[in-house]
């Protein structure tokens, strides 16, 4: 890994993911880089054949930077959970399959949410409900340097979800310190302590320091 640092050029936003494409420029906002996204470049969603969260940013960071001869970040990121041994982890977005929605196609949270709490019940009433999740930033240049940032958010997995705000697993994330879920406060509250901006605040003082 370098020191590599980003310097002026355009940066693609290497997610086919909308809840983190929002995320990831409302946190990248106050610092005056012009982003564009995968999505407005017509890039290629890469197979994640990873292992690891770290493994898949790269893979999605590399993919785009050669596509689009810029450098590219990218965002790996699960959840956690402690009574499952870790699971679904990497494997977090593949637990929600795609389904059709109102003639579009999305990822079916309300399911992958309902199998988690599934596999909890299972093991009775007093079960662990402690989880995390992970956030792993990468940045590809075309000539192939690259760093990783990684980040993390301590919390435990409620039923029934709860909350419109934010995406993906949220509504069932409540924080440790707090009593609503990701779903239930406002982003810039969640942009004070997700994994993402965990990793984010590593990203910013490497690469736009002082
Ligand atoms: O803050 C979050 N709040 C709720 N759920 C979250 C969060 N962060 C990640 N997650 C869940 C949903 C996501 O789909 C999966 C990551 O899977 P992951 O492969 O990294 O993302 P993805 O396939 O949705 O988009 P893409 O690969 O194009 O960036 O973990
Ligand atoms: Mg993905």
């Amino acid at each position: 890994m370098s020191n590599r640092r980003l310097n002026g050029e355009r940066l693609v936003i290497a997610t086919h993911n909308a809840g983190k494409l929002r995320e990831i420029g409302a946190l990248l906002a106050p610092f005056g880089i012009e982003c564009v996204s995968a999505g407005e470049l017509g890039l290629l969603e890469p197979e994640e054949t990873g292992t690891t969260f770290v493994e898949n940013a790269l893979l999605k960071a590399r993919a785009a930077a050669q596509a689009a001869q810029l450098p590219a970040l990218a965002d790996d990121s699960g959840i956690s959970v402690t009574a499952l041994g870790g699971r679904p982890g990497v494997y977090t977005a593949d637990w929600a399959e795609r389904q059709w929605f109102e003639g579009e196609s999305g990822r079916d949270w309300f399911m992958a949410m309902g199998k988690v709490e599934g596999l909890l019940c299972e093991q009775g009433p007093g079960v662990d409900r402690s989880c995390w999740f992970s956030c792993v930033l990468a940045i590809a240049w075309p000539d192939g340097e690259e760093v990783v940032y990684e980040g993390r958010s301590n919390g435990a997995f409620t039923w029934p979800p709860r909350g419109k705000l934010g995406f993906g697993y949220d509504p069932c994330f409540v924080p440790d310190g707090l009593d609503q879920t990701f779903a239930e406060i406002a982003p810039e509250k969640k942009h004070e302590i997700s994994h993402r901006a965990d990793a984010f605040a590593k990203l910013v003082a490497e690469q736009f320091p002082g």
